[in-house]
């Protein structure tokens, strides 16, 4: 029996049925930390998704008003997975309609701790987190920081959610914008490179089938050394790197084009659009 597993009272009822909310299920379920009937996804309008996901998952979903409300104020657990620009009008509405003290979880970018109670009118208890998509096969990232409100069983049952379906960092909230800039969009810049190493791959004669599987097993290779060894990256890149060798030429390529300057703006920028993102939905307090 899974350790983390959920009690059979807790309800998760998840706001937004989009591919983090999928990706979260997914793992929820395939590491049994949570069963299907435990679980009630709501989103917006799209009919035909809540069917792929109650098919999929074998999870409830609900699109009658009435319904949601009442799996709303039922639930113990409340995941608010809708994008940032439809956050503000969800949670105005939400706040009017609960009644109990659900733990409210978001996974929503940049949308801060105050802002969420704002919104809300009511100090619930928040999780804000920063998952990122390998959660759906339980090798995700998540950073997490919880408001005052939030109890001990609260943050275990967090705690349990996230660390089934990967790591979990337990952050201050000041920190969540960077994290989502390292770890919450960080694998769409490894996919990026990929992308890159697989067409220069087929460029130079590789056929695609066989591109494909060198840069997947490279990237996954050089991922679990350096989990595994705990070795410095600077020390694995230059125990591949001969003087004046094949390694040394290609790095040199790349700080021409000025490689680590790039990614380290890329992530700044990533943290900053996060912090803008969130203000936006604060704007809409005022
Ligand atoms: N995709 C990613 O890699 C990550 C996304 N996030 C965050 O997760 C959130 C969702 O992102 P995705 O799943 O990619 O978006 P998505 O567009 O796939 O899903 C959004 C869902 O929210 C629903 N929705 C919209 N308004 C609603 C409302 N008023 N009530 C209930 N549901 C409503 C939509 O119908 C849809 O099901 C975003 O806030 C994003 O910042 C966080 C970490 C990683
Ligand atoms: O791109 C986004 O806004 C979201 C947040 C982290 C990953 N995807």
């Amino acid at each position: 029996m899974n350790d983390n597993r959920l009690h059979d009272t807790e309800q998760i009822c998840f706001s937004g049925a989009g591919s983090m909310a999928e990706s979260i299920v997914r793992g929820l379920i395939h590491k049994g930390v949570a069963k299907p009937a435990q679980i009630i996804m709501h989103n917006r309008s799209n009919l035909e998704r809540l069917e792929y996901l109650s098919g999929e998952y074998g999870v409830r979903t609900a699109s009658q008003d009435a319904e949601k409300e009442k799996d709303l104020q039922e639930a113990s657990v409340i995941v608010l997975a809708m994008k940032p620009k439809d956050a503000a009008e969800a949670l105005r509405a939400l706040g009017t309609k609960l009644n109990g003290n659900p733990l409210i979880v978001s996974v929503i970018a940049g949308l801060s701790i105050s802002t969420i109670q704002a919104l809300l009118g009511i100090a619930l208890p928040i999780a804000r987190t920063m998952p990122n998509t390998s959660s759906s096969i339980g090798l995700g990232a998540t950073g997490i920081s919880l408001s005052a409100e939030v109890n001990a069983e609260q943050q275990q049952t967090v705690m349990s959610m996230f660390e089934a379906v990967g790591q979990v960092s337990v952050i201050p909230e000041a920190q969540m914008d960077i994290l989502t800039g390292v770890s919450g969009s960080g694998p769409a810049y490894i996919y990026y490179m990929m992308e890159a190493m697989i067409a220069a791959g087929i460029e130079g004669g590789l056929s695609a089938e066989h591109a494909r599987e060198l840069t997947v097993q490279t990237v996954l290779g050089a991922a679990v050394m350096m989990k595994e060894t705990g070795e410095d990256p600077a020390k694995l890149r230059k125990d591949i790197t001969s003087p004046n060798g094949s390694t040394q030429a290609a790095l040199e390529v790349l700080d021409a084009h000025h490689f680590t300057a790039g990614v380290k703006a890329a992530v700044h920028r990533c943290a900053e659009r996060s912090r803008e993102m969130g203000e936006a939905v604060r704007a809409a307090l005022s």
